[in-house]
């Protein structure tokens, strides 16, 4: 067993290595129980985010964009994804098509249209093999192919008397792995939503050399004020790293999903943000900022994992 010193020099400060990028949330509005209109509508909302003078690299959409948020509405939305996680792919967007995912090929043409990064929120999928259903993000490339499907991990069921009851697991089945996804601009890890309120996914994808942490979410009237912003700023300031979270705008009636996208520094500060109307988000991922946060607090060199090497196991990059 090495010393604490031993440990300690093996553990030297850690670089992010990318490019820095600029990342738009869009906060979409309407999502209802049209499925076509809501496609239609996440569509026309990420053309018009390109519309800037300076367009971003990457586009993120909200958890649920193709559904209204609820356990009964899922069996319904449910899309087969032509992908297995695992899998050697590209599958191309026409296949998406044939194979009943009109979210997945409205994705990939968005993506090659506009030859952009592309994390498209999540829909609910049905697995063809199992008939599980599954609450999943699915990223492009800038050639529209699908490179990385996501299913969210911990399952939303929480009850708090005279607040909100929900259970996601009524229907739905957690996925059973951490996703990293490597783009062009560098490596970024996958949660969506109630993933947030678990540190040990944003600290392994940290560890494993993720610039930053990318949540489709939607929190409510009733998680989002104590929790939404300060459960983004731990994620941020314990891994040093970016952290962006997308949520639909706040709706007339329905789930009252919370809004507030928002993008976090290594540093804990909240750099972009909207309130509860539909908003595009624009922000720079900038790891120099990474680099000099891990330089000037080098939490990255001074872990103590003879201490706690239980916590250093399979997370140390
Ligand atoms: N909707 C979620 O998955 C999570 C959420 O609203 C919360 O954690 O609060």
């Amino acid at each position: 067993m090495a010393s604490p010193s031993q440990q300690r020099a093996l553990h030297t400060v850690q670089r992010v290595q990318g490019s820095s990028f600029d990342i738009a949330l869009i906060q979409l509005g309407d999502i209802g129980t049209d499925k076509a209109k809501n496609i239609d509508n996440a569509r026309r909302k990420m053309d018009e985010a390109m519309q800037v003078k300076q367009p971003p690299h990457l586009l993120v959409l909200p958890e649920c964009f193709n559904s209204p948020y609820g356990v009964d509405f899922f069996p319904e939305y449910a899309e087969t994804i032509p992908f297995r996680p695992g899998q050697t792919q590209p599958t191309l967007h026409e296949k998406a098509v044939s194979a009943g995912s009109p979210s997945v090929d409205m994705l990939s043409r968005t993506a090659r249209d506009h030859k952009i990064w592309l994390i498209g929120g999540s829909i609910p999928e049905r697995d063809a093999s199992t008939g599980k259903l599954y609450n999943t993000a699915t990223v492009y490339n800038t050639a529209g192919d699908l490179i990385a499907v996501h299913r969210k991990l911990h399952l939303f069921d929480i009850d708090i008397p005279g607040g909100i009851t929900f259970k996601e697991s009524q229907t739905l089945t957690g996925g059973d792995r951490v996703t990293l996804v490597d783009t062009d601009m560098g490596r970024l890890g996958l949660g969506i939503c109630y993933d947030l309120r678990f540190p040990e996914m944003a600290m392994i994808a940290a560890r494993k050399g993720a610039m930053a942490m990318i949540y489709p979410g939607a929190f409510n009237t009733t998680t989002g004020p104590p929790y939404w912003e300060i459960l983004q700023r731990a994620r941020a300031v314990d891994n040093q790293i970016f952290v962006a979270a997308c949520s639909p705008a706040r709706p007339e009636s329905g789930y009252p999903a919370y809004g507030f996208s928002m993008v976090t520094d290594p540093t804990g500060k909240v750099i972009a943000g909207a309130k509860e109307a539909p908003e595009t988000v624009y922000a720079c991922i900038d790891v120099e900022t990474i680099n000099k946060t891990r330089q000037g607090v080098p939490i990255t060199a001074q872990r103590r994992f003879d201490a706690y090497p239980d916590v250093a196991s399979g997370t140390s990059s």
